[in-house]
């Protein structure tokens, strides 16, 4: 969620503005790469305090998994007095969330705007958290009859039901009480969604474009894999990786990776180990390695994705559609093929599938289970030259991506992003944003 953020305030900068950046500080020094403005943007470390069954160390989801969420929450709350000094500090004409929903009342006290600006897709908003609806179940009036959730997504409800009540609170309560909404998305992908969740909250809906940041040319993709890579094919390796907050059980990692041999197409799989795996010779499937030598990897270290998914040899992305990943791999070339781990996943995985159709999704077993057959299949489906819906998602992908990288469109969401808040603003002295 940070990554976004980040690119957002390089673009504030960008234009004359001042932003103070809470985060982390284990986060702070990942993204301070990534500001190009460091003489406008202050990174600003923020204390995670210790919770009682909390992880010593930790301070984002990504270093925990799921069933520790629930502590990582309670450590953000009480991380209101050190915002409260910051904000008293810079005094700020804005300040930008997403997570604490307590800022609007922060701002207010301070005489200060609130802007809830959302990372996750405006479909997972606009079918999770409006009021109205249930865990699963759309609320009235919600726009479309396609991007539901179906009998095999139990597995992705489950793993965060426990918490959707949580989720639900907050996010309602950020969306009621802050002054502007605003989404990572364009109107052109999703714009009835964003329609929708301003008509419910009675409020202008902004929208930033997916903010993904120009590739960096001056930091070019690891020799190794750039030279792996090259051996191959132009379009014909498979890119798999999962994001940063999914470990897969054992069992389904192993038939994730027979999956991938089945396809009979080189591969690389970028992965944490699975869930009790030290390490990741002893995760693998017997004689797995020795089979794939030379024409598949898996590896368990962060890889540079955008890069990857750039490379001439890569020709498709099997992915758990996080929002990220998601609009990375529309702005690529590569047939995309998902599965989905998580709640807005599934959302976003449908919006591809069934109402953009420029992907298709792995089919699973009731119980959330995939096979190695249905993931080979799924693969080869879009890779085979003559498979006919290979072709119609290559071809509808093909259309959107020219749409979504059309000149002007992306800097065009910035501008118009920008200039709306400066304008909304313009009774105060909009020269410092939080
Ligand atoms: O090895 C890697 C793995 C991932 N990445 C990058 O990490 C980012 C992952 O972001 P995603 O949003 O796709 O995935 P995450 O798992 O972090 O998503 C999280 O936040 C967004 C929500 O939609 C997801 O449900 C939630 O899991 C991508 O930009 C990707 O390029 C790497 O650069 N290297």
């Amino acid at each position: 969620h940070f990554t976004p953020y980040l690119h957002l305030a390089n673009k504030l900068a960008e234009k004359g503005h001042r932003v103070t950046f809470l985060l982390p500080t284990k986060a702070k020094k990942q993204l301070e790469p990534l500001n190009l403005f460091p003489d406008s943007i202050v990174l600003h470390p923020i204390t995670i305090p210790h919770v009682d069954g909390l992880p010593a160390g930790a301070e984002t989801p990504s270093d925990i998994p799921i069933t520790l969420w629930k502590f990582l929450i309670v450590a953000i709350d009480r991380t209101r007095d050190q915002v409260e000094v910051a904000v008293r500090a810079s005094r700020p004409d804005l300040i930008l969330f997403d997570y604490a929903y307590w800022v609007p009342e922060v701002a207010k006290e301070h005489g200060v705007k609130s802007m809830m600006y959302n990372v996750i897709s405006a479909t997972c908003i606009a079918h999770d958290l409006v009021p109205g609806g249930g865990f699963g179940v759309p609320p009235p009036g919600y726009p479309s009859y396609k991007l539901l959730f179906r009998a095999h997504d139990a597995h992705a409800m489950s793993s965060f039901s426990v918490y959707y009540k949580r989720f639900y609170d907050r996010f309602t309560t950020s969306l009621t009480n802050c002054d502007f909404i605003s989404v990572r998305t364009c109107e052109e992908i999703e714009g009835m969604f964003c329609d929708y969740i301003g008509s419910q909250y009675k409020k202008n809906v902004l929208l930033t474009g997916p903010m993904l940041p120009e590739l960096d040319r001056s930091q070019p993709l690891e020799d190794k894999w750039n030279h792996w890579l090259s051996w191959f094919g132009p379009g014909s390796v498979v890119y798999c990786a999962l994001g940063s907050q999914i470990t897969l059980e054992n069992d389904q990692f192993q038939e994730l990776c027979l999956g991938m041999e089945l396809t009979g197409l080189p591969f690389f799989v970028a992965l944490t180990p699975p869930r009790g795996a030290k390490t990741i010779q002893e995760a693998l499937p017997e004689g797995f390695e020795e089979r794939v030598k030379g024409r598949g990897v898996v590896w368990v270290e962060w890889v540079q994705q955008p890069l990857i998914l750039a490379h001439p040899s890569v020709g498709c992305f099997v992915s758990h559609c996080g929002f990220g990943s998601m609009w990375e791999s529309l702005m690529s070339d590569c047939q995309i093929v998902l599965i989905p781990y998580l709640a807005d996943q599934v959302l976003n995985t449908r919006l591809l599938t069934d109402e953009l159709e420029v992907a298709v999704e792995v089919q699973r077993e009731e119980t959330g289970w995939f096979s190695k057959e249905n993931l080979s299949v799924a693969v080869n489906s879009v890779m085979d030259k003559d498979s006919e819906i290979g072709s119609q998602v290559r071809k509808n992908h093909s259309k959107l991506k020219e749409l979504v990288v059309s000149p002007g469109l992306l800097t065009g969401y910035t501008d118009k992003f920008v200039e709306t808040l400066e304008n909304l603003l313009k009774v105060q002295n909009f020269n410092e944003l939080l």
